[in-house]
């Protein structure tokens, strides 16, 4: 991160306290399966198709905090609350947050979470399903897995909205389908099936439409059959692999110019709805 980035960077507390004003929503924690050692992170704004207001974003933050210390953890599951995974990042905040430096927070905050998820002893599984766009593809990219539900809609629609994108999904992309996949799909915008999810290698696998959670739960419990020592050592040790801190500090570099520009201001003011009616 270059010197006037970073020179703007506050405190993430103090980032997250002033999102809490930003939306309604939320994101909460569900414990119904923490004694079999899986969590499920619930995103919940039913009127905006599970958009993440910026109330929702300290929520989240909140999430990983308890994650972090729950030592019998093995697993958490991220899913919409109804028919929708995530329709990306409020778009009433973000047209109230034009300026470079509300471009800054809101993204640094969410790079932060994500990160932090990543970096949890639990491996994650984005049970993604129904329209799963822009910020809600950056979330499902930041988990270990995917699995996708038969009526997915997965596009990275930052394009068509003047941005790249801010939360670091271009590296996560990139490094899970390989170069030219993710540029295709970053290029394009294009809206994927459940099958094309598969077959491009981005989802683990899918399932059903009306059971989803039981067949991600069931997924799910293949994998912690370990023992939870073993389960969070095997996560830590793939996870501390990979280390591209420079790339996602480089794609926020890129981004930033790029929020509230004119082709920015101007798509934002058409109110595309990218599922029906994209040519
Ligand atoms: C800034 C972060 C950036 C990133 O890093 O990636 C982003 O995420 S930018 C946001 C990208 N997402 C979008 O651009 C979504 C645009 N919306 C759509 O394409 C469609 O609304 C939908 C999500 C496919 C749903 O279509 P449909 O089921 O036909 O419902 P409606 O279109 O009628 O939507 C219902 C209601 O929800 C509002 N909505 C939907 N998404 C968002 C959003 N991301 N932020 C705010 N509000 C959203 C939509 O405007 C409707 O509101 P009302 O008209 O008031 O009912």
């Amino acid at each position: 991160m270059d010197r006037n980035t970073e020179e703007i960077l506050v405190d993430m507390d103090q980032i997250a306290f002033n999102m809490l004003k930003h939306g309604d929503g939320e994101i909460v924690l569900l414990e119904t399966y923490c004694n079999e050692g899986i969590a499920i992170i619930e995103i919940n704004n039913p009127g905006k198709r599970n958009a993440i207001s910026g109330k929702m974003m300290s929520d989240f933050r909140n999430c990983i905090t308890k994650l972090e210390s729950w030592k019998q953890g093995k697993a958490v599951i991220i899913l919409g609350r109804g028919q929708n995974f995530c329709s990306g990042g409020d778009l009433d905040f973000v047209k109230n947050h034009p300026t470079q430096k509300g471009g800054l927070y809101f993204s640094t905050l969410m790079r932060d979470i994500l990160k932090r998820l990543e970096q949890l002893p639990l491996f994650s599984v984005a049970l993604v399903h129904g329209a799963t766009l822009g910020g809600g593809t950056e979330v499902a990219v930041a988990c270990d897995y995917i699995l996708v539900s038969e009526d997915v809609k997965f596009a990275f629609v930052q394009g068509k909205l003047g941005i790249i994108t801010a939360w670091g999904a271009a590296t996560r992309l990139t490094k899970a389908i390989g170069t030219k996949k993710a540029l295709d799909l970053l290029l394009t915008s294009r809206i994927l099936t459940a099958q094309e999810c598969l077959d491009i290698g981005l989802a683990s696998g899918i399932v059903t439409e009306e059971n989803k959670l039981e067949d991600c739960l069931e997924w799910t419990r293949r994998r912690t059959r370990h023992s939870c020592n073993v389960t969070r050592a095997f996560k830590l040790a793939v996870s501390q692999s990979n280390l591209f801190d420079e790339s996602l500090r480089n794609e926020l570099e890129l981004f930033l110019p790029l929020w509230g520009c004119p082709e920015n201001r101007e798509a934002l003011s058409k109110n595309i709805k990218h599922v029906n009616g994209h040519k």
